[in-house]
């Protein structure tokens, strides 16, 4: 098994890029057909988003804007549970068609905020599309995944963008944590 170490802690390998790379041309070969004739606003939430959307934006034959926005809620491995400020959210996305990339939806907490956020601003529709998804981990009901890379265990997952303590973002696969 092909094991790493990130800071003090070591991961082994769970996602190969190849793998997720497939599964990406299939989530954009999804929306190329749900937003034909219209023009998406994929929306990213920094950082850990930003291989993912680098990716699947390549996989996009519709005419499509892109931004980004931030909002930090994690700390080391576990939820504070508290989501600050969403910086960043492009104001004029009234009558768009948004939607939002992250890389992984764990608790669902950040994503149930920026939903509510971006709701008020009156887009024609929001869809959100996850690289990961931890369903056991849910806490809060989220009806907008529409695209959903991969469902994972609860396990603490890094590389792809996502990190460990700042670490690991660079990473081309994605490895799970051999120990909690
Ligand atoms: O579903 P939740 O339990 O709310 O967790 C998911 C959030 O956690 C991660 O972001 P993080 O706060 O680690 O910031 P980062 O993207 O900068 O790594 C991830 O990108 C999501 O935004
Ligand atoms: N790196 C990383 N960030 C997360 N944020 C929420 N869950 C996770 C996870 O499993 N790994």
């Amino acid at each position: 098994m092909h094991k790493i170490k990130v800071e003090d802690k070591e991961f082994e390998i769970f996602l190969e890029n190849d793998t997720i790379n497939k599964r990406i041309r299939l989530l954009g070969i999804q929306m190329n057909v749900d937003y034909e004739g219209k023009c998406p606003l994929f929306i990213g939430v920094l950082n850990g988003s930003f291989l993912f959307m680098a990716d699947l934006i390549k996989e996009i034959t519709v005419p499509c804007e892109i931004a980004f926005m931030r909002v930090a809620s994690y700390e080391g491995q576990s939820s504070s549970g508290k989501v600050k400020e969403l910086i960043g959210l492009p104001e004029n996305i009234e009558g768009r068609d948004v939607i939002i990339v992250e890389d992984i939806v764990d608790t669902g907490l950040t994503l149930t905020h920026i939903l509510k956020t971006i709701k008020e601003k009156k887009p024609a529709s929001v869809s959100v599309s996850t690289l990961l998804l931890k369903p056991s981990a849910l806490k809060h009901k989220i009806e907008d995944l529409e695209y959903v890379g991969f469902e994972i265990p609860n396990e603490f997952v890094v590389g792809y963008g996502l990190d460990y303590n700042g670490l690991g973002r660079n990473l081309n696969d994605i490895y799970r944590a051999t120990e909690i």
